[in-house]
């Protein structure tokens, strides 16, 4: 099987968006460059979208004027529900947001007390059993009784990933969520994360400086450049989800991934 990476010069191409982003700007400082211009992407109900670009290019600011912790200076994102209610977002960080003296099931069940959380399951027992789902999705059901610091980081970051989850977000922010983890811990949760998002059909947004990673696990990549922040192309991953382990060291993925590498250093290719 060959795949050859299908790009767009126009972003939008979704039938039902769950998030769209049109036409945003950021500027911090006026006496300075945009950090983000014309930004515009559209993000399908299910689909994975990763988004790579250099250090710098605006990429955790664009995910946090998604989650509304941030405004664009123009421009608009919006969030179309398929129920019409106002969407739930979720954030995955970099490094654990656990609470350190909470187990990991109360951990993942966290979101789910507090007022906005109430709501999501008809009933107690409906929480309870998402929770239960939840910690066995992601393996760590014989780890629902210790807290954060009794287990590893790629625990701790799934359990990250399980209390994101819990909330049933229309979409799923995950900025860099496993940069700080060990190389076969990180390519292990690439595989496991994948295949929880495509078997529970969650909306997800990525970014990572790791081209694999974005080839791996997403559906399209959007590659950016920097001064300003731009979005320069856009990647098909023609590959069924979720993706096989055997997919993750293949000649095909190596390939996307250099064609990806090439659009970031334009001036190194021959
Ligand atoms: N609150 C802020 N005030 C002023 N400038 C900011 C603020 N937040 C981010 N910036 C600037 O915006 C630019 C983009 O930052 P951002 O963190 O979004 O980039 P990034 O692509 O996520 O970088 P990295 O890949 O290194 O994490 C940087 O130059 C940063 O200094």
């Amino acid at each position: 099987m060959t795949t050859t990476p299908t790009t767009h010069s126009s972003p939008a191409h979704a039938v039902k968006p769950a998030l769209v982003i049109d036409n945003v700007d950021k500027v911090f400082d006026p006496a300075k460059q945009a950090v983000l211009k014309s930004v515009s992407l559209s993000v399908q109900a299910g689909e994975f979208l990763a988004i790579v670009g250099p250090s710098g290019c605006g990429k955790t600011t664009l995910l946090r004027i998604i989650q509304g912790l941030d405004t664009a200076t123009s421009g608009q994102v919006s969030l179309p529900t398929q129920s019409g209610k106002s969407p739930r977002l979720s954030y995955v960080f970099q490094r654990s947001s656990l609470l350190p003296w909470y187990t990991v099931r109360k951990n993942v069940a966290f979101g789910l007390s507090l007022r906005s959380g109430r709501d999501i399951y008809d009933s107690r027992s409906a929480r309870d059993r998402a929770v239960d789902e939840l910690l066995e999705l992601t393996g760590l059901s014989q780890y629902a009784d210790y807290l954060p610091s009794q287990i590893s980081g790629g625990m701790q970051q799934r359990a990250n990933v399980a209390r994101a989850l819990a909330v049933r977000p229309d979409v799923l922010l995950l900025d860099e969520p496993f940069s700080a983890l060990d190389a076969l811990t990180r390519e292990r949760l690439q595989i496991d994360v994948a295949s929880i998002l495509s078997s529970i059909r969650t909306t997800a947004v990525l970014v990572t400086h790791d081209i694999r990673e974005s080839v791996f696990m997403a559906d399209r990549v959007a590659i950016m450049s920097a001064h300003p922040g731009m979005v320069k192309q856009i990647v098909d991953i023609d590959q069924p989800r979720p993706r096989t382990e055997e997919f993750q060291h293949s000649p095909q993925l190596a390939e996307i991934e250099r064609f990806i590498w090439g659009c970031l250093h334009p001036s190194n290719q021959h």
